[in-house]
């Protein structure tokens, strides 16, 4: 049966590939899924159709907004989903013996060609309660389906999201190194980590890219190697991921690098071609000592250092020899300022002199804010001194411990860093350990169900719904809308009223400017709908660009931001009350 639904996409366009983790297989999920599957066979309510939503009830990290990833992970997850022989004999082993074979046969058959999914695109930005997912099938296969979608969903869209917020802190024109994989939570948080930031990370105008391209070509006239796109992107040191998704990698070099060094004598190769290969230096290490020399005498640099740490300046010149068209280096393994700094510079005027540009410094402790302020000057200084043009502009990045907060620290004191490396605060979600979705039955047998709580906010939305965007005069999306599988869409320039699902006094009249609706076929299952097709990477991340720059700017403020609206229909409204009433127990007082 998998086999014939492959073969249909197939005839579409495309193979969906399995999942990227071979570990999401059929059996990532629960045992009570395993059991409750058992029973709904032993009760013939297997096949009964079900409707199930997956959403979540709260943005993460304090925020207004949250970016939806994970998608295409699920699609591949059941359009590969089949157990196998294995598998079925571990589950007959985990189950009691008392369980009957005839299920072990319904489940060798089993796939997700009688299961439909809708899904809101990946990379949108998206709202509590609104359904992301809409899985409709029998109901044993959705129910073993749940706990890996959320699984997939759950960690895809927090990171994303994570990452989307770290790069409106650090701005549009700084560059972001995502440096975590090392405090990732085990090896798939690494690799979804790095997927995933890229998705929600990325910046670019076209400004900037005009201004790359502007870079690149005076790059090639100048025969300077292309190492420093200008577009903000999210770079990632996660080799794996490069390779897997096709994102783009940087990275610097750690202070082991600087302090397995003793002593320059250790350079044997001291040879240097220039960058048009013109000429050659013989001796590498004498001309960056000359450097040293130079800064000791000059006026303006006087009394900033004496002498710097020759071991350290050693490990410099030995990575700009062996990387004289990128050469980036670490500057705090022993004092920045009386050391990193001047050493950086040495190296990076004697790269000069043979027609190479240094890319830049990392600074990985202290104030992040006082030293790549005095850095900026140390680079002014130089390029004025000694008549270096753009020196003053030479690239600093800034790690260590970084997160939202002391980005905008940073930001709120002045400084002058252009690129920031973050690991943990970022890859391990640090601020909000899970985004808490949750996948609820709205309906059964087309007979609409509902999950009541003390918590209102707890309260699931019944019903298989439909889900529109709808945009305002300025273009802003005002509010999303829930409403029944049956009423009509809202229309442009028709006024609607919007309320609140579960405040009375909560309502509003809109009239749209541009309904978007929100829930797309994704896997039609055998049925001949026509389905969306999964895109790439890179048209993810450019859909989830487009919509964060479309929202409200005060749904995006760090602090106090608004709440955008999530409203149900006139009619749905009335429907979840009516059932609510139908179903909770009426209280008895004694
Ligand atoms: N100007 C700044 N404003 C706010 N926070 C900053 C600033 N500069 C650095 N930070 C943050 O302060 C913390 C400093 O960390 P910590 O106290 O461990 O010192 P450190 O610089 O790492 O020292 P060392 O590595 O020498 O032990 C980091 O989280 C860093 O991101
Ligand atoms: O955002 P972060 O979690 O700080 O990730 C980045 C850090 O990882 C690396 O060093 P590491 O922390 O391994 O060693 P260090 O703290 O001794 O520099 C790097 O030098 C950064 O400091
Ligand atoms: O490339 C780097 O500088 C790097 C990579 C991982 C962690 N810390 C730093
Ligand atoms: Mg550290």
């Amino acid at each position: 049966m998998v086999e014939k639904v492959i073969a249909k996409w197939n005839c579409s366009g495309r193979v969906v590939e399995g999942p990227t983790n071979p570990m999401v297989t059929p059996l990532l999920t629960d045992l009570y899924q395993f059991t409750m599957a058992y029973a709904y066979w032993k009760a013939n309510k297997h096949q009964e159709r079900a409707v199930f939503d997956l959403y979540f009830r709260k943005n993460p990290f304090g925020g207004e907004y949250t970016v939806f990833a994970g998608l295409e992970e699920c699609i591949r997850l059941i359009a590969n989903f089949k157990f196998t022989e294995d598998e079925i004999s571990f589950i007959r082993e985990i189950l009691p013996g008392s369980c009957e074979d005839g299920f072990f046969d319904y489940l060798r058959g089993l796939d997700c060609s009688e299961v439909e999914v809708y899904a809101i695109a990946e990379g949108s930005v998206v709202f509590p309660k609104v359904p992301l997912l809409r899985i409709e099938g029998p109901i044993a296969v959705a129910q073993l389906l749940e706990t890996p979608l959320v699984n997939l969903v759950n960690f895809a869209s927090l990171v994303a999201t994570n990452a989307a917020r770290h790069r409106f802190v650090a701005g549009k024109s700084k560059q972001l190194l995502e440096f975590g994989l090392r405090r990732a939570q085990g090896p798939d948080g690494g690799i979804s980590a790095s997927k995933y930031c890229y998705l929600g990370g990325f910046d670019a105008t076209s400004r900037k890219v005009i201004w790359t391209v502007l870079s690149m070509l005076l790059a090639v006239v100048r025969h300077i190697n292309l190492y420093l796109p200008t577009y903000a992107f999210f770079f990632h040191s996660n080799v794996a991921a490069g390779k897997l998704f096709g994102i783009p990698l940087r990275g610097t070099h750690s202070h082991a690098f600087v302090s397995s060094y003793m002593s320059p004598d250790e350079i044997i190769d001291k040879s240097l071609q220039s960058a048009d290969g013109s000429s050659s230096c013989e001796d590498f290490v004498i001309l960056v000592q000359t450097w040293i020399n130079k800064f000791q005498l000059s006026n303006s640099l006087r009394g900033i250092f004496g002498e710097t740490n020759q071991s350290e300046l050693a490990a410099f010149t030995s990575y700009a020899l062996a990387f004289p068209i990128s050469f980036l280096a670490l500057v705090d393994t022993y004092d920045v300022m009386r050391s990193g700094i001047p050493n950086f510079c040495a190296v990076a005027l004697a790269l000069n002199d043979l027609g190479y540009k240094a890319v830049g410094i990392r600074l990985d402790s202290g104030d992040l804010a006082y030293l790549s302020c005095e850095a900026r000057k140390f680079f002014s200084a130089v390029e004025k001194e000694f008549g270096v043009p753009g020196f003053g502009k030479t690239g600093i990045t800034a790690s260590n411990d970084l997160n939202e907060e002391t980005l905008d620290a940073l930001n709120k004191q002045g400084h002058e860093v252009d690129s920031y490396g973050i690991g943990t605060y970022l890859v391990t979600c640090y601020a909000q350990a899970a985004l808490g979705c949750v996948f609820k039955l709205v309906e059964i047998n087309n007979q609409p169900r509902i999950k009541l709580s003390e918590d209102v906010s707890k309260v699931s939305i019944p019903c298989k719904k439909r889900s529109y965007r709808l945009y305002g005069r300025e273009g802003y999306p005002l509010v999303d809308i829930m409403t029944g599988g049956n009423e009509p869409s809202p229309k442009v320039g028709e006024r609607i009223l919007c309320r609140h699902p579960f405040n009375e006094s909560k309502r509003a009249y809109v009239v749209p400017q541009k309904v978007e609706e929100l829930l797309k076929c994704y896997w039609p299952g055998s049925s001949d709908e026509p389905r969306e097709d999964l895109p790439p990477l890179k048209d993810i991340r450019d859909r989830c660009i487009k919509q964060l720059e479309r929202m409200r700017p005060d749904h995006m403020r760090r602090l106090n931001p608004t709440p955008y609206k999530v409203s149900v229909s006139a009619k749905l409204y009335d429907f979840i009350h009516f059932l609510w009433l139908n179903e909770a127990p009426v209280g008895e007082l004694q």
